[in-house]
């Protein structure tokens, strides 16, 4: 009902916000777009569950997420793509993964920090009555 639709509502502002935070941020960069096809051929066949900050501010506009979780896990999806797609120890390799590593860390500070629990609650049972 009213209440439900100003909770997801509150939810989605919340999250395009830290999305868009994470897009300006230039140590993350690679993870604005999908990784390029044309550039990286292989990708696909390694990588089942593509993610990236845009495609997360798409889902957030087509009200996929109904809790701050399910955000979580596509967002982890992104870092966790770029660490299992770039595990050798030459310098590219090793820097992707650093910002992989720091996106991590910084999606986890930012939901810690400014994510209410009584907020993240209340969205949890708007989930469990659907
Ligand atoms: C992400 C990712 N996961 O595996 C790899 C490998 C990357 C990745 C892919 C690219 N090239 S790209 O054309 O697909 C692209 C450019 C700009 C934004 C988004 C994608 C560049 C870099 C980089 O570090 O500059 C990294």
């Amino acid at each position: 009902e009213e209440q439900e639709e100003d909770v997801l509502r509150e939810l989605r502002l919340f999250l395009r916000n830290v999305t868009e935070r994470l897009s300006l941020d230039r140590r993350f960069k690679a993870f604005t777009k999908p990784v390029d096809i044309e550039e990286v051929p292989d990708y696909m066949l390694v990588i089942r569950k593509p993610m990236d900050l845009s495609t997360l501010l798409t889902n957030i506009d087509e009200q996929k997420y109904v809790t701050v979780g399910e955000f979580v896990s596509d967002a982890d999806l992104i870092w966790q793509n770029a660490l299992e797609y770039n595990p050798d120890s030459d310098p590219m390799d090793r820097h992707i993964r650093h910002r992989a590593c720091a996106l991590k860390d910084t999606v986890r500070a930012i939901i810690r920090d400014e994510l209410d629990e009584d907020f993240e609650r209340v969205c949890e049972e708007v989930k469990e009555s659907r």
